[in-house]
């Protein structure tokens, strides 16, 4: 029986507007995490394949930081309720919603993080920072001292991660404030930090939604298409009574062991059902 059925059918049907089957397209090509068109074949593969292993298990975590009052909770209430609240109500520490999408027919779920940009809280919510998969970076595109601050935002988060690992966005907010010649003269400068960061750069407005989701579809993909490949690497140079864990007693898990222990969950969540 397969592992992936059964986590599926103990929880509830992913929503018909998180599914993924195309690659969502990049806002800027200059300013892209990549430019291809379409998923990696191999990617595409294992997802018909059956092959991506523990990724439909996993949660990838997703942590939004900038000023503050640039917009993160909007951003985030836009994509998760589709609400939009005009009054600010400042995030004290961190606050944070889950998202599953279904991404080629395979589960995954982001843990979308939510901390708070206010200088006082801002010592709480970087204690969650750690084991981020993707860091936003959100700045107001009418506030060009809120996309100046943007580099010290990068190196707190990174601080606490991975930096080769961490999958990087720059968004800009409150698109619908800015007049269009406003706009291009702040979106130079983000486009210029966000290639000398290796970032994948947005403009959204969570009031008009304009780009909100088409951005989470974007950085849901990414994240699934590396935590694959990720997967396959993984695979591929493990061999049955390959070592692939040593704990510090001196036990070793076996890749035979692995297997068991994972078909051994399968039937707790059954039993569990029933
Ligand atoms: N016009 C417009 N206003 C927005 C937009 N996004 C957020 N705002 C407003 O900006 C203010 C701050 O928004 P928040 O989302 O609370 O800001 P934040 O970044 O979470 O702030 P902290 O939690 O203090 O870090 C609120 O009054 C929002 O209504 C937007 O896209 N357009
Ligand atoms: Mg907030």
């Amino acid at each position: 029986m397969s592992v992936r059925v059964s986590a599926m059918s103990v929880l509830p049907p992913v929503r018909r507007d998180r599914i993924i089957a195309q690659l969502p397209q990049y806002f800027k090509k200059e300013a892209a995490l990549h430019t291809k068109d379409d998923f990696n074949n191999k990617v595409r593969t294992a997802c018909q394949e059956q092959r991506t292993g523990t990724v439909g298990f996993k949660i990838s975590k997703v942590i939004v930081v900038g000023d503050l009052a640039v917009g993160k909770t909007c951003l985030i209430n836009r994509f998760c309720k589709d609400a939009f609240d005009k009054n600010y109500k400042a995030t004290i520490g961190v606050d944070f919603e889950m998202e599953r999408f279904e991404v080629l027919g395979v589960p995954f779920s982001l843990q979308l993080w939510d901390t708070a940009g206010q200088e006082r809280f801002k010592c709480i919510a970087s204690t969650y920072y750690r084991g981020a998969q993707v860091v936003i970076i959100a700045f107001d595109v009418n506030d060009v001292a809120s996309l100046g601050h943007v580099r010290q935002w990068l190196e707190d988060a990174l601080k606490e991660n991975d930096p080769t690992a961490v999958q990087l966005f720059l968004v800009g907010t409150k698109k619908d404030l800015s007049s269009p010649a406003q706009y291009s003269r702040i979106e130079q400068d983000a486009l210029k930090l966000a290639q000398e960061m290796r970032a994948e750069y947005w403009a959204v407005s969570s009031l008009t939604g304009e780009n909100v989701k088409e951005f989470f579809f974007r950085v849901a993909s990414l994240a699934f298409e590396t935590n694959v490949l990720a997967e396959l690497e993984k695979s591929g140079s493990r061999q049955i009574g390959d070592v692939v864990s040593e704990y510090p007693n001196n036990l070793s898990v076996t890749v035979k062991t692995m297997t068991f222990v994972t078909q051994f969950n399968a039937q707790l969540c059954i039993c569990f059902r029933n």
